[in-house]
């Protein structure tokens, strides 16, 4: 029964019920009743249908078992400050786990101006890394321009609840296409709001965002920053020096230059140029002819100039087509990487992602953070 009953997942932690003290009794009786006692980790966990429901399939699975006697209740305080220990593990209290020395992969996306489709890029390039079956997460950073759960089915009109649980300080991330993302979109009342904060007080939501969400153990940690060289940027750069950047262009060569402003922010920050994203490029026509509406050669002259500000070779990762597909994928929430793995977008998009890792730095003297089970 134990042994059925770890195969059961909190969907929101995204670890086995057994391992996070949620089975408070689990016997079966002589005449095969299964009696389980589960502890949701809160009063009204959104995730309480599809943990009861998968505790009786997984019970009534077990051989000899005829009837399944569930009982739910709710961790006490107590219970749950453990919890949220255990899950911090050796980090300690209220640490934050992605900075120099982490073993995650961290990519922050940026872009000279707004709309050249680093929103899209970065929710695909997430999907990407996802498909590649690495554990992905999202800081959707661009406070302003909060794009990435609608990006990724989470947003306003789509059926999961866009709302984080809590569990005291600690903040459980929605999971969509098994990527955990978090958004300050999240925390709103009324998304449609403009948030009008200064400096210190965005300075004080990433912070928050990379410290008290429950990420767990990532193989690759997204940050879809605004655009351009602002105060989220800049706090980016002082609380992750690690976080390897990728520049989103398009291929007008006069997008150059602003894009070259958010590259060498980075490389004053000490972070390190990953590669540039050429998007919006040209766009096959039914006739098979190409039309380049913004122009070409935008990625490989801002490759260049990062190029020499950095002092090392600055990769152009890929070239994203004009795509309708890319478009409508990111309106209905499903990344077209998922939608439609097999377009050029698509294609563009997965070897970026694929460039990205085999890109990746040295581990030697990283300290192995993992958590404890
Ligand atoms: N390659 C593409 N082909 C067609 N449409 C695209 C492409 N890339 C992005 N788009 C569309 O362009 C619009 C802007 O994209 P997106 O929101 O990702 O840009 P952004 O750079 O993140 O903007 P901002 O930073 O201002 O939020 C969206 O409607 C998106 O669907």
């Amino acid at each position: 029964m134990w042994r059925a009953l770890g195969t059961v997942q909190d969907p929101e932690i995204r670890r086995p019920i057994t391992e996070l003290d949620m089975v408070e009794s689990a016997r079966v009786d002589d005449a095969g009743v299964a009696h389980v006692g589960i502890l949701l980790t809160i009063v009204g966990c959104p995730a309480a249908n599809a943990i009861e429901a998968a505790v009786r399939a997984a019970a009534s699975g077990v051989e000899g078992v005829g009837a399944v006697e569930l009982t739910v209740g709710v961790m006490t305080p107590a219970q749950r400050q453990a919890l949220t220990e255990r899950l911090r593990g050796d980090r300690g209290t209220r640490e934050m786990p992605f900075g120099p020395g982490t073993l995650t992969r961290v990519f922050a996306v940026t872009s000279g101006k707004g709309g050249v489709g680093k929103s899209t890029i970065t929710a695909n390039l997430a999907a990407a890394f996802a498909a590649r079956g690495l554990r992905v997460g999202i800081v959707d950073a661009d406070v302003h321009g909060f794009s990435i759960p609608g990006l990724l089915g989470v947003g306003e009109n789509a059926p999961e609840a866009v709302r984080p649980t809590r569990l005291d300080n600690m903040i459980l991330p929605p999971v969509a296409h098994g990527i955990k993302l978090i958004s300050i979109g999240m925390f709103l009342d009324d998304p449609r709001a403009a948030v009008a904060w200064r400096g210190p007080m965005l300075h004080r939501t990433i912070n928050q965002f990379l410290t008290d969400v429950y990420f767990g153990d990532l193989d690759v940690l997204l940050l879809d920053l605004p655009p351009g060289t602002g105060d989220i940027a800049i706090s980016i750069g002082q609380l992750l020096p690690n976080a390897e950047v990728v520049v989103v262009t398009t291929p007008q060569p006069a997008a150059a230059e602003v894009a070259e402003r958010s590259g060498t922010l980075a490389v004053q920050t000490g972070q390190r140029i990953a590669g540039v994203i050429e998007n919006m490029a040209g766009l096959v026509q039914p006739d098979g002819s190409v039309l380049d509406l913004f122009g070409s050669g935008g990625g490989a002259l801002v490759a260049e100039r990062l190029s020499t500000i950095a002092k090392r070779p600055v990769p152009v990762l890929a070239s994203v087509p004009l795509s309708v597909e890319l478009r409508t994928g990111g309106d209905a929430g499903v990344p077209v990487v998922i939608a439609d793995p097999e377009s050029s977008a698509s294609r563009a998009i997965l070897s970026a992602a694929d460039a990205l890792l085999a890109g990746g730095r040295s581990l030697a003297g990283v300290k192995l953070g993992l958590s404890p089970r």
